[in-house]
Protein backbone atom coordinates (compact mmCIF):
# COMPACT_ATOMS: atom_id res chain seq x y z
CA UNK A 1 0.00 0.00 0.00
CA UNK A 2 1.13 3.30 -1.25
CA UNK A 3 2.03 6.05 1.87
CA UNK A 4 0.12 9.61 1.18
CA UNK A 5 0.84 12.25 2.59
CA UNK A 6 -1.79 15.09 1.78
CA UNK A 7 -1.30 18.86 2.76
CA UNK A 8 -4.37 20.76 3.41
CA UNK A 9 -5.16 24.41 4.47
CA UNK A 10 -6.72 27.60 3.33
CA UNK A 11 -5.24 29.01 0.51
CA UNK A 12 -1.96 31.03 0.43
CA UNK A 13 -0.16 29.43 3.66
CA UNK A 14 2.88 28.10 1.43
CA UNK A 15 1.37 24.76 0.17
CA UNK A 16 2.36 24.50 -3.24
CA UNK A 17 6.38 25.77 -1.79
CA UNK A 18 6.01 23.01 0.56
CA UNK A 19 5.27 20.37 -2.01
CA UNK A 20 7.68 21.68 -4.54
CA UNK A 21 10.26 21.05 -1.67
CA UNK A 22 9.17 17.72 -0.79
CA UNK A 23 8.73 16.48 -4.34
CA UNK A 24 12.18 18.54 -5.89
CA UNK A 25 10.55 19.59 -8.91
CA UNK A 26 8.09 22.04 -9.99
CA UNK A 27 4.78 20.30 -10.46
CA UNK A 28 2.61 22.19 -8.59
CA UNK A 29 1.45 25.40 -10.30
CA UNK A 30 2.61 28.55 -8.01
CA UNK A 31 1.44 31.80 -7.97
CA UNK A 32 1.24 35.08 -5.55
CA UNK A 33 -2.69 35.04 -6.09
CA UNK A 34 -4.41 32.87 -3.91
CA UNK A 35 -6.35 29.68 -4.81
CA UNK A 36 -4.09 29.67 -7.81
CA UNK A 37 -3.53 25.65 -7.03
CA UNK A 38 -6.57 24.70 -8.08
CA UNK A 39 -5.88 20.83 -8.55
CA UNK A 40 -4.78 18.13 -6.83
CA UNK A 41 -1.46 17.43 -7.37
CA UNK A 42 0.23 14.52 -6.30
CA UNK A 43 4.03 13.78 -6.47
CA UNK A 44 6.54 11.40 -5.77
CA UNK A 45 9.03 12.17 -2.78
CA UNK A 46 11.45 10.28 -0.03
CA UNK A 47 12.44 10.83 3.34
CA UNK A 48 15.25 8.45 4.69
CA UNK A 49 14.68 6.00 2.42
CA UNK A 50 10.87 5.88 2.58
CA UNK A 51 9.40 6.69 -0.80
CA UNK A 52 5.63 8.43 -0.35
CA UNK A 53 3.36 10.25 -2.55
CA UNK A 54 2.66 13.96 -1.81
CA UNK A 55 -0.77 15.32 -2.27
CA UNK A 56 -1.21 19.30 -2.37
CA UNK A 57 -4.87 20.09 -1.97
CA UNK A 58 -6.18 23.39 -3.60
CA UNK A 59 -7.33 26.06 -1.47
CA UNK A 60 -10.50 25.35 -0.19
CA UNK A 61 -13.32 27.98 0.65
CA UNK A 62 -16.20 27.37 2.55
CA UNK A 63 -19.76 27.55 2.18
CA UNK A 64 -19.58 29.07 -1.20
CA UNK A 65 -21.94 27.99 -3.92
CA UNK A 66 -19.38 28.07 -6.55
CA UNK A 67 -19.37 25.26 -8.34
CA UNK A 68 -15.63 25.07 -8.86
CA UNK A 69 -14.73 26.05 -5.43
CA UNK A 70 -17.39 22.80 -4.37
CA UNK A 71 -15.07 21.21 -6.46
CA UNK A 72 -12.18 22.15 -4.79
CA UNK A 73 -13.80 21.26 -1.63
CA UNK A 74 -14.87 17.70 -2.92
CA UNK A 75 -10.73 17.37 -3.47
CA UNK A 76 -9.32 18.16 -0.33
CA UNK A 77 -12.43 15.54 1.24
CA UNK A 78 -11.10 13.42 -1.05
CA UNK A 79 -7.11 13.77 0.02
CA UNK A 80 -8.08 13.32 3.54
CA UNK A 81 -9.79 10.06 2.56
CA UNK A 82 -6.80 8.74 0.97
CA UNK A 83 -3.90 10.19 2.68
CA UNK A 84 -2.29 8.39 5.60
CA UNK A 85 -1.04 11.37 6.94
CA UNK A 86 -2.55 14.47 6.99
CA UNK A 87 -0.64 18.06 7.28
CA UNK A 88 -2.75 21.09 7.86
CA UNK A 89 -0.54 24.11 7.17
CA UNK A 90 -1.04 27.18 8.47
CA UNK A 91 0.89 30.43 8.02
CA UNK A 92 2.57 31.92 11.12
CA UNK A 93 2.74 35.47 9.68
CA UNK A 94 -1.02 35.66 9.75
CA UNK A 95 -1.67 33.79 12.87
CA UNK A 96 -4.95 31.81 13.53
CA UNK A 97 -7.41 32.95 11.04
CA UNK A 98 -11.34 32.10 10.93
CA UNK A 99 -10.33 29.63 8.15
CA UNK A 100 -8.59 28.07 9.59
CA UNK A 101 -10.22 27.59 12.35
CA UNK A 102 -13.36 25.84 10.18
CA UNK A 103 -10.78 23.74 8.28
CA UNK A 104 -9.97 22.76 11.99
CA UNK A 105 -13.60 21.59 12.13
CA UNK A 106 -13.79 19.56 9.16
CA UNK A 107 -10.13 17.82 10.21
CA UNK A 108 -11.47 16.95 13.61
CA UNK A 109 -13.81 14.49 11.63
CA UNK A 110 -10.67 12.75 10.34
CA UNK A 111 -8.81 9.55 12.17
CA UNK A 112 -5.57 10.41 10.51
CA UNK A 113 -2.79 11.11 12.10
CA UNK A 114 -2.60 15.31 11.58
CA UNK A 115 -0.13 17.77 12.00
CA UNK A 116 -0.24 21.46 11.98
CA UNK A 117 2.36 22.41 9.86
CA UNK A 118 3.42 26.60 11.05
CA UNK A 119 4.87 27.70 7.55
CA UNK A 120 6.58 30.86 6.69
CA UNK A 121 9.00 30.28 9.81
CA UNK A 122 11.65 31.90 8.71
CA UNK A 123 13.15 33.61 11.73
CA UNK A 124 13.37 31.95 15.12
CA UNK A 125 11.10 34.89 16.51
CA UNK A 126 8.66 33.98 14.04
CA UNK A 127 8.88 29.90 14.88
CA UNK A 128 8.05 30.91 18.38
CA UNK A 129 4.62 32.38 17.26
CA UNK A 130 3.94 29.04 16.23
CA UNK A 131 2.84 28.39 19.59
CA UNK A 132 -0.73 29.97 19.22
CA UNK A 133 -1.92 27.62 16.54
CA UNK A 134 -1.89 24.80 19.68
CA UNK A 135 -5.32 26.87 20.05
CA UNK A 136 -6.90 25.04 17.24
CA UNK A 137 -6.84 21.73 19.56
CA UNK A 138 -6.16 19.61 16.49
CA UNK A 139 -3.32 17.30 15.71
CA UNK A 140 -0.47 15.48 17.36
CA UNK A 141 1.93 18.66 17.31
CA UNK A 142 3.17 21.72 15.77
CA UNK A 143 5.83 22.07 13.58
CA UNK A 144 7.24 25.69 12.93
CA UNK A 145 8.85 25.41 9.16
CA UNK A 146 9.89 27.78 6.55
CA UNK A 147 9.07 25.92 3.17
CA UNK A 148 10.72 29.00 1.29
CA UNK A 149 14.62 27.85 3.41
CA UNK A 150 13.71 24.37 3.98
CA UNK A 151 14.24 24.61 7.80
CA UNK A 152 12.48 22.68 10.44
CA UNK A 153 10.81 19.91 7.21
CA UNK A 154 13.11 17.60 8.38
CA UNK A 155 12.01 17.16 12.22
CA UNK A 156 8.23 17.29 10.67
CA UNK A 157 9.36 14.28 8.21
CA UNK A 158 10.73 12.27 11.02
CA UNK A 159 7.36 12.18 12.48
CA UNK A 160 5.70 11.60 9.32
CA UNK A 161 7.56 8.62 7.94
CA UNK A 162 6.86 7.20 11.54
CA UNK A 163 3.25 6.54 10.41
CA UNK A 164 4.30 4.57 7.28
CA UNK A 165 4.05 1.00 6.54
CA UNK A 166 7.32 -0.65 6.21
CA UNK A 167 8.94 -0.65 2.83
CA UNK A 168 9.34 -4.47 2.62
CA UNK A 169 6.00 -4.61 1.69
CA UNK A 170 4.89 -5.44 -1.79
CA UNK A 171 3.69 -3.43 -3.93
CA UNK A 172 0.50 -4.09 -4.67
CA UNK A 173 -0.04 -2.84 -8.22
CA UNK A 174 3.16 -4.06 -9.85
CA UNK A 175 2.71 -5.53 -13.02
CA UNK A 176 -0.42 -3.43 -13.72
CA UNK A 177 -0.03 -0.92 -16.74
CA UNK A 178 -0.67 2.71 -15.72
CA UNK A 179 -2.63 4.53 -18.56
CA UNK A 180 -3.19 7.53 -19.26
CA UNK A 181 -5.82 8.92 -21.94
CA UNK A 182 -4.61 11.40 -24.52
CA UNK A 183 -5.78 14.03 -27.25
CA UNK A 184 -7.65 16.97 -28.33
CA UNK A 185 -10.64 18.58 -26.95
CA UNK A 186 -13.90 16.85 -28.34
CA UNK A 187 -11.88 13.82 -29.74
CA UNK A 188 -14.05 11.28 -27.24
CA UNK A 189 -11.39 10.84 -24.32
CA UNK A 190 -14.20 11.30 -21.86
CA UNK A 191 -16.53 9.09 -23.44
CA UNK A 192 -14.09 6.25 -23.79
CA UNK A 193 -12.96 6.38 -20.07
CA UNK A 194 -16.55 6.51 -19.19
CA UNK A 195 -16.78 3.65 -21.14
CA UNK A 196 -14.10 1.47 -19.47
CA UNK A 197 -15.57 2.89 -15.83
CA UNK A 198 -19.34 2.81 -16.34
CA UNK A 199 -20.83 0.24 -17.62
CA UNK A 200 -18.59 -2.38 -16.90
CA UNK A 201 -16.88 -0.74 -14.17
CA UNK A 202 -15.74 -3.44 -11.47
CA UNK A 203 -13.06 -1.69 -9.29
CA UNK A 204 -10.32 -4.55 -7.54
CA UNK A 205 -8.76 -1.82 -4.88
CA UNK A 206 -8.62 1.54 -4.23
CA UNK A 207 -5.51 2.66 -2.63
CA UNK A 208 -7.67 3.89 0.77
CA UNK A 209 -11.57 5.62 0.21
CA UNK A 210 -14.05 3.92 -1.75
CA UNK A 211 -14.30 6.59 -4.04
CA UNK A 212 -14.36 5.92 -7.37
CA UNK A 213 -12.19 9.41 -8.11
CA UNK A 214 -9.02 7.76 -6.32
CA UNK A 215 -5.73 8.94 -7.57
CA UNK A 216 -4.87 5.81 -8.57
CA UNK A 217 -7.80 3.60 -8.80
CA UNK A 218 -7.18 0.02 -10.23
CA UNK A 219 -10.02 -1.02 -12.62
CA UNK A 220 -11.02 -4.31 -14.73
CA UNK A 221 -12.71 -3.82 -17.54
CA UNK A 222 -12.93 -5.91 -20.91
CA UNK A 223 -11.52 -8.72 -18.69
CA UNK A 224 -7.99 -6.61 -17.97
CA UNK A 225 -6.73 -5.09 -15.01
CA UNK A 226 -5.22 -1.61 -15.59
CA UNK A 227 -4.88 1.81 -13.37
CA UNK A 228 -6.29 5.16 -15.19
CA UNK A 229 -4.38 7.98 -13.90
CA UNK A 230 -5.87 10.97 -13.47
CA UNK A 231 -9.30 10.03 -14.46
CA UNK A 232 -11.17 12.07 -12.17
CA UNK A 233 -9.83 15.25 -14.25
CA UNK A 234 -10.90 14.39 -18.06
CA UNK A 235 -14.38 12.94 -16.27
CA UNK A 236 -15.57 16.07 -14.14
CA UNK A 237 -15.95 18.93 -16.38
CA UNK A 238 -16.14 22.19 -14.97
CA UNK A 239 -17.84 24.98 -15.71
CA UNK A 240 -14.99 27.82 -15.59
CA UNK A 241 -13.23 28.57 -18.68
CA UNK A 242 -10.18 30.45 -17.57
CA UNK A 243 -7.24 28.70 -17.96
CA UNK A 244 -8.99 26.38 -19.37
CA UNK A 245 -6.51 25.26 -21.52
CA UNK A 246 -3.32 25.49 -19.52
CA UNK A 247 -4.80 23.32 -16.71
CA UNK A 248 -5.91 20.32 -18.94
CA UNK A 249 -2.21 20.44 -20.96
CA UNK A 250 -0.89 20.45 -17.13
CA UNK A 251 -2.94 17.44 -16.51
CA UNK A 252 -2.15 15.93 -19.69
CA UNK A 253 1.50 15.95 -18.67
CA UNK A 254 1.36 14.82 -15.15
CA UNK A 255 -0.82 11.95 -16.32
CA UNK A 256 1.46 10.66 -19.20
CA UNK A 257 4.89 11.45 -16.74
CA UNK A 258 2.67 8.56 -13.90
CA UNK A 259 1.86 6.39 -16.96
CA UNK A 260 3.28 3.55 -18.67
CA UNK A 261 1.35 3.59 -21.86
CA UNK A 262 -0.16 6.89 -23.34
CA UNK A 263 -3.78 6.03 -25.16
CA UNK A 264 -3.57 9.13 -27.98
CA UNK A 265 -7.18 9.26 -29.40
CA UNK A 266 -7.52 11.02 -33.19
CA UNK A 267 -10.26 12.11 -34.64
CA UNK A 268 -10.91 10.09 -37.32
CA UNK A 269 -13.23 12.75 -39.18
CA UNK A 270 -10.14 15.42 -38.83
CA UNK A 271 -7.07 13.46 -39.81
CA UNK A 272 -3.83 13.93 -37.98
CA UNK A 273 -2.86 17.45 -37.04
CA UNK A 274 0.19 19.22 -35.28
CA UNK A 275 -1.35 19.07 -32.15
CA UNK A 276 -1.66 15.41 -32.25
CA UNK A 277 1.85 14.77 -33.73
CA UNK A 278 3.35 16.60 -31.09
CA UNK A 279 1.12 14.73 -28.05
CA UNK A 280 2.68 11.73 -29.76
CA UNK A 281 6.25 13.00 -29.43
CA UNK A 282 5.60 14.26 -25.40
CA UNK A 283 4.80 10.54 -25.23
CA UNK A 284 7.76 8.99 -26.76
CA UNK A 285 10.78 11.48 -25.56
CA UNK A 286 9.12 10.21 -21.99
CA UNK A 287 9.59 6.99 -23.06
CA UNK A 288 5.80 5.86 -22.70
CA UNK A 289 4.28 3.11 -24.71
CA UNK A 290 1.96 4.47 -27.49
CA UNK A 291 -1.27 2.87 -28.77
CA UNK A 292 -3.24 5.14 -31.14
CA UNK A 293 -6.53 5.58 -31.82
CA UNK A 294 -8.22 6.53 -34.61
CA UNK A 295 -11.44 7.01 -33.05
CA UNK A 296 -15.41 8.40 -34.50
CA UNK A 297 -14.50 5.52 -37.10
CA UNK A 298 -18.14 5.39 -38.03
CA UNK A 299 -18.38 8.90 -38.55
CA UNK A 300 -16.23 7.87 -41.76
CA UNK A 301 -18.07 7.53 -44.99
CA UNK A 302 -18.10 5.12 -48.08
CA UNK A 303 -15.11 3.43 -45.93
CA UNK A 304 -13.26 0.63 -48.91
CA UNK A 305 -10.58 -2.01 -48.42
CA UNK A 306 -8.08 0.63 -47.96
CA UNK A 307 -9.26 3.38 -46.11
CA UNK A 308 -8.11 2.08 -42.72
CA UNK A 309 -4.44 1.49 -44.68
CA UNK A 310 -4.47 4.69 -45.99
CA UNK A 311 -5.13 6.46 -42.86
CA UNK A 312 -2.74 4.35 -40.92
CA UNK A 313 0.17 5.22 -43.69
CA UNK A 314 -0.72 9.02 -43.35
CA UNK A 315 -0.26 8.67 -39.89
CA UNK A 316 3.23 7.57 -40.01
CA UNK A 317 4.24 10.10 -42.59
CA UNK A 318 2.99 12.68 -39.95
CA UNK A 319 5.10 10.68 -36.87
CA UNK A 320 8.32 9.59 -39.43
CA UNK A 321 10.68 8.27 -37.97
CA UNK A 322 8.26 6.57 -35.78
CA UNK A 323 6.93 4.23 -37.21
CA UNK A 324 6.59 1.84 -33.92
CA UNK A 325 2.94 2.50 -32.52
CA UNK A 326 0.02 0.20 -32.95
CA UNK A 327 -2.56 1.83 -34.46
CA UNK A 328 -6.44 0.82 -33.73
CA UNK A 329 -9.49 2.12 -35.43
CA UNK A 330 -12.43 2.35 -32.69
CA UNK A 331 -15.92 3.76 -32.30
CA UNK A 332 -16.61 4.60 -28.78
CA UNK A 333 -20.10 5.36 -29.62
CA UNK A 334 -20.76 1.85 -31.03
CA UNK A 335 -18.09 0.57 -28.60
CA UNK A 336 -16.10 -0.80 -31.94
CA UNK A 337 -13.03 -2.40 -31.19
CA UNK A 338 -12.86 -1.04 -27.67
CA UNK A 339 -11.99 -4.80 -26.58
CA UNK A 340 -9.12 -4.58 -28.86
CA UNK A 341 -7.73 -1.77 -27.91
CA UNK A 342 -7.73 -2.65 -24.48
CA UNK A 343 -5.79 -5.78 -25.32
CA UNK A 344 -3.36 -4.21 -27.39
CA UNK A 345 -2.49 -1.54 -24.77
CA UNK A 346 -1.93 -4.50 -22.27
CA UNK A 347 0.27 -6.10 -25.18
CA UNK A 348 2.25 -2.70 -25.45
CA UNK A 349 2.88 -2.62 -21.37
CA UNK A 350 4.30 -6.25 -21.54
CA UNK A 351 6.53 -5.09 -24.32
CA UNK A 352 7.75 -2.38 -22.46
CA UNK A 353 9.10 -4.71 -20.03
CA UNK A 354 10.12 -7.33 -22.24
CA UNK A 355 13.59 -8.42 -21.51
CA UNK A 356 15.59 -10.08 -24.07
CA UNK A 357 18.78 -12.56 -22.79
CA UNK A 358 22.16 -11.47 -23.77
CA UNK A 359 22.67 -14.53 -25.75
CA UNK A 360 19.51 -14.82 -27.79
CA UNK A 361 20.47 -10.99 -28.34
CA UNK A 362 23.40 -11.33 -29.78
CA UNK A 363 22.97 -14.60 -31.46
CA UNK A 364 21.01 -12.69 -33.62
CA UNK A 365 21.89 -9.10 -33.60
CA UNK A 366 25.70 -10.08 -34.39
CA UNK A 367 24.66 -12.01 -37.90
CA UNK A 368 22.81 -8.94 -38.52
CA UNK A 369 25.42 -6.68 -37.95
CA UNK A 370 28.35 -8.98 -39.98
CA UNK A 371 25.64 -8.54 -42.95
CA UNK A 372 26.01 -4.62 -42.38
CA UNK A 373 28.34 -3.60 -40.44
CA UNK A 374 29.05 0.26 -39.52
CA UNK A 375 30.01 2.17 -42.58
CA UNK A 376 33.40 3.44 -41.89
CA UNK A 377 33.97 6.93 -41.17
CA UNK A 378 37.61 8.93 -42.09
CA UNK A 379 39.00 5.37 -42.44
CA UNK A 380 37.82 4.32 -39.35
CA UNK A 381 36.42 1.05 -39.05
CA UNK A 382 34.08 0.62 -35.95
CA UNK A 383 33.79 -2.85 -34.62
CA UNK A 384 30.96 -3.85 -32.25
CA UNK A 385 31.63 -6.45 -30.10
CA UNK A 386 28.24 -7.30 -28.01
CA UNK A 387 25.12 -6.32 -27.21
CA UNK A 388 23.22 -6.54 -24.16
CA UNK A 389 19.72 -5.09 -22.81
CA UNK A 390 20.40 -3.13 -19.95
CA UNK A 391 17.75 -3.63 -16.72
CA UNK A 392 16.05 0.14 -16.93
CA UNK A 393 12.15 0.87 -16.58
CA UNK A 394 12.06 0.67 -20.78
CA UNK A 395 14.04 -1.19 -23.03
CA UNK A 396 17.78 0.20 -23.25
CA UNK A 397 20.35 -1.66 -25.47
CA UNK A 398 23.83 -1.40 -25.03
CA UNK A 399 26.27 -2.06 -28.03
CA UNK A 400 29.85 -2.20 -26.97
CA UNK A 401 32.21 -1.52 -29.43
CA UNK A 402 35.92 0.23 -30.10
CA UNK A 403 34.72 3.84 -31.07
CA UNK A 404 31.24 4.67 -30.26
CA UNK A 405 31.99 8.32 -31.49
CA UNK A 406 31.86 7.01 -34.60
CA UNK A 407 28.41 5.97 -35.41
CA UNK A 408 26.06 7.57 -37.57
CA UNK A 409 22.38 8.34 -36.23
CA UNK A 410 21.48 6.21 -39.58
CA UNK A 411 23.05 3.06 -38.29
CA UNK A 412 21.13 3.41 -34.92
CA UNK A 413 17.93 3.59 -36.61
CA UNK A 414 19.41 0.12 -38.92
CA UNK A 415 20.15 -1.35 -35.24
CA UNK A 416 16.37 -0.70 -33.92
CA UNK A 417 14.59 -1.55 -36.75
CA UNK A 418 16.57 -4.84 -36.51
CA UNK A 419 15.63 -5.12 -33.05
CA UNK A 420 12.33 -4.79 -33.99
CA UNK A 421 12.38 -7.20 -36.23
CA UNK A 422 13.35 -9.78 -34.29
CA UNK A 423 11.69 -8.99 -30.95
CA UNK A 424 8.73 -6.95 -31.47
CA UNK A 425 8.80 -4.34 -28.71
CA UNK A 426 5.50 -2.88 -30.65
CA UNK A 427 4.37 0.69 -29.31
CA UNK A 428 7.98 0.97 -27.05
CA UNK A 429 10.39 3.52 -28.15
CA UNK A 430 13.55 2.02 -27.69
CA UNK A 431 17.25 3.27 -26.79
CA UNK A 432 19.79 2.31 -28.68
CA UNK A 433 23.28 3.34 -26.51
CA UNK A 434 27.30 2.86 -27.57
CA UNK A 435 29.45 1.74 -24.93
CA UNK A 436 33.42 1.37 -25.21
CA UNK A 437 34.91 -1.31 -25.11
N1 LIG B 1 8.22 34.04 3.89
C1 LIG B 1 7.80 32.88 3.41
N2 LIG B 1 6.95 32.86 2.38
C2 LIG B 1 6.52 31.67 1.91
C3 LIG B 1 6.97 30.45 2.48
N3 LIG B 1 6.37 29.43 1.82
C4 LIG B 1 5.60 30.01 0.85
N4 LIG B 1 5.69 31.36 0.91
C5 LIG B 1 5.03 32.32 0.04
O1 LIG B 1 3.63 32.28 0.25
C6 LIG B 1 2.91 32.52 -0.96
C7 LIG B 1 1.91 31.42 -1.20
O2 LIG B 1 2.60 30.19 -1.44
P1 LIG B 1 1.93 28.99 -2.23
O3 LIG B 1 2.87 27.87 -2.10
O4 LIG B 1 1.50 29.42 -3.57
O5 LIG B 1 0.64 28.77 -1.33
P2 LIG B 1 -0.57 27.73 -1.48
O6 LIG B 1 -1.00 27.40 -0.11
O7 LIG B 1 -0.19 26.62 -2.38
O8 LIG B 1 -1.66 28.63 -2.13
P3 LIG B 1 -2.94 28.25 -3.02
O9 LIG B 1 -2.38 27.85 -4.34
O10 LIG B 1 -3.67 29.52 -3.07
O11 LIG B 1 -3.64 27.15 -2.33
C8 LIG B 1 3.96 32.65 -2.04
O12 LIG B 1 4.21 34.00 -2.28
C9 LIG B 1 5.19 31.98 -1.44
O13 LIG B 1 6.38 32.51 -1.95
C10 LIG B 1 7.90 30.50 3.59
O14 LIG B 1 8.35 29.49 4.14
N5 LIG B 1 8.26 31.75 4.00
N1 LIG C 1 -19.77 9.43 -33.76
C1 LIG C 1 -18.96 9.30 -32.70
N2 LIG C 1 -18.96 10.25 -31.74
C2 LIG C 1 -18.15 10.11 -30.70
C3 LIG C 1 -17.27 9.01 -30.57
N3 LIG C 1 -16.56 9.16 -29.42
C4 LIG C 1 -16.99 10.30 -28.85
N4 LIG C 1 -17.95 10.88 -29.62
C5 LIG C 1 -18.65 12.15 -29.37
O1 LIG C 1 -17.74 13.22 -29.44
C6 LIG C 1 -18.07 14.26 -28.51
C7 LIG C 1 -16.88 14.55 -27.63
O2 LIG C 1 -16.60 13.43 -26.81
P1 LIG C 1 -15.88 13.56 -25.41
O3 LIG C 1 -15.76 12.19 -24.89
O4 LIG C 1 -16.52 14.58 -24.56
O5 LIG C 1 -14.47 14.12 -25.87
P2 LIG C 1 -13.22 14.57 -24.98
O6 LIG C 1 -12.02 14.21 -25.75
O7 LIG C 1 -13.34 14.04 -23.62
O8 LIG C 1 -13.41 16.12 -25.00
P3 LIG C 1 -12.76 17.23 -24.02
O9 LIG C 1 -13.27 16.96 -22.65
O10 LIG C 1 -13.27 18.50 -24.61
O11 LIG C 1 -11.28 17.09 -24.12
C8 LIG C 1 -19.27 13.73 -27.75
O12 LIG C 1 -20.41 14.30 -28.33
C9 LIG C 1 -19.24 12.23 -27.98
O13 LIG C 1 -20.51 11.64 -27.91
C10 LIG C 1 -17.28 8.01 -31.61
O14 LIG C 1 -16.54 7.03 -31.60
N5 LIG C 1 -18.14 8.23 -32.64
Amino acid sequence: MANIVAIVGRPNVGKSTFFNRLVGQRKAIMDDESGVTRDRHYGYAEWIGKNFTVVDTGGYVHGSDDIFEESIRKQVELAINEATVILFMVDVEAGVTGLDEEFANVLRRSKKPIYIVANKADTFQRGHQAGEFYALGLGEEVFPISSQSGSGTGDLLDEVVKHFKTEDEENPDEGIPKIAIMGRPNVGKSSFVNLLLGEERNIVTDIAGTTRDSIHSRYKSFGKEFILIDTAGLRRKTKVHEDIEFYSVMRSIRALEESDVAVVMIDATRGIEAQDVNIVGLAIKNKKGVVILVNKWDLVEDKGTNTAKEFEEMIYEKLAPHNFMPIIFTSVLTKQRVHKAIEKVIEVYENKRMKISTSKLNEVMLKEIENYPPPSIKGKFVKIKYVTQIPTHNPTFAFFCNLPQYIRESYTRFLENKIRKHFGFEGVPINVIYKKK
